[in-house]
């Protein structure tokens, strides 16, 4: 039986990073990918241009048409943009009691653009955040949500653990903008255990959307049954892959490449 796995994010028009990173990776894990989108962006390698959000009324109106039929096994949040989509993605969460919840806390993108205006990301910590099953910030991310600058492991495991105290199951701070060796390395938290996932640090600039495809790869071995870390680990195996495969396309800051395998040797017609 098919999995579904649903995202509420972001539209990237460059096709790199929100909704469109989120279901080439729901596909390239085999599993049913529904979407609510949340706002839409005139978006390339080299930045955002415009932003238009969609009304929380349309975000929730879409969640309720696809979990009322097709259901979820998982979910993941990333681009939300503003406090009222908060609230309503929050309440359709809570009423559809849907528990394998994974939150991007996206705020601000690769390129320096807001993502995330600064009244909603006291809503995200009131109210998204105790939802989740996993939360995961990079560092830029981890800072905020915690109070904390971040430079080393040390520093990484302080703003998990006061990440973990505002209610996710658990917390994985990411390290794709750390410097040097702690470059690529995960930190993960649940409350009881700690655990560092390490691969080799691949050596790219197209790093455009690492941070979406993380954490629809986790949801999407969710939706398949695998346990929470597992999740995780696997995830940071296929991030790893698909960075090493980055395209070199546009003037910017260009995608890591979803369907790596297929590239190598396309379908024939
Ligand atoms: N150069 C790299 N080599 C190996 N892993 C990396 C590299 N850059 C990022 N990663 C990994 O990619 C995942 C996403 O982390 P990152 O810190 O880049 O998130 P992010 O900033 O939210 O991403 P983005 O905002 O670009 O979508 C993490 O597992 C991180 O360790
Ligand atoms: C719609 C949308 N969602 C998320 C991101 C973050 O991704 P990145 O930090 O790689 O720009 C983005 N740029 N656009």
């Amino acid at each position: 039986m098919i999995q579904i796995a649903l995202t509420i994010a972001g539209s990237d028009s460059g096709g790199g990073a929100g909704i469109q990173a989120d279901l080439k990776t729901f596909a390239f894990h085999r599993v049913h990918g529904a979407s609510a989108l949340t706002c839409i962006t005139a978006q390339n390698t080299l930045g955002v241009d415009r932003v238009q959000a969609l009304s929380p009324e349309m975000v929730a109106a879409q969640i309720d048409a696809v979990v009322g039929d097709l259901g979820a096994s998982a979910v993941k949040t990333g681009m939300l943009f503003n406090r009222e989509i908060i609230e309503a993605v929050t309440d359709s969460i809570e009423r559809w009691r849907l528990t394998e919840l994974v939150v991007d806390p996206v705020m601000v993108s690769r390129t320096g653009a807001r993502l995330l205006d600064d009244r909603a990301i006291a809503s995200l910590i009131e109210n998204l955040l105790p939802l989740a099953s996993i939360v995961t910030p990079n560092r830029y991310e981890a800072s905020i949500l915690s109070g904390i600058e971040i430079d080393s492991l040390e520093t990484m495991r302080e703003a998990a653990a006061i990440i973990h105290q505002l209610g996710p199951a658990a917390v994985l701070v990411k390290g794709g903008g750390l410097p040097g060796k702690l470059r690529g390395v995960d930190l993960w938290f649940d409350g009881q255990e700690w655990e560092t996932f390490t691969t080799k640090t691949v050596e790219t600039t197209n790093t455009h959307g690492t941070g979406c495809t993380l954490s629809a790869a986790i949801a999407a071995n969710l939706a398949l049954g695998a346990n929470r870390k597992t999740a995780v680990k696997k995830a940071k195996t296929y991030v790893t892959k698909a960075l090493e495969h980055a395209l070199a396309i546009g003037h910017g800051t260009g995608p890591v490449g979803h369907f790596y395998p297929l590239l190598a040797s396309p379908p024939s017609s």
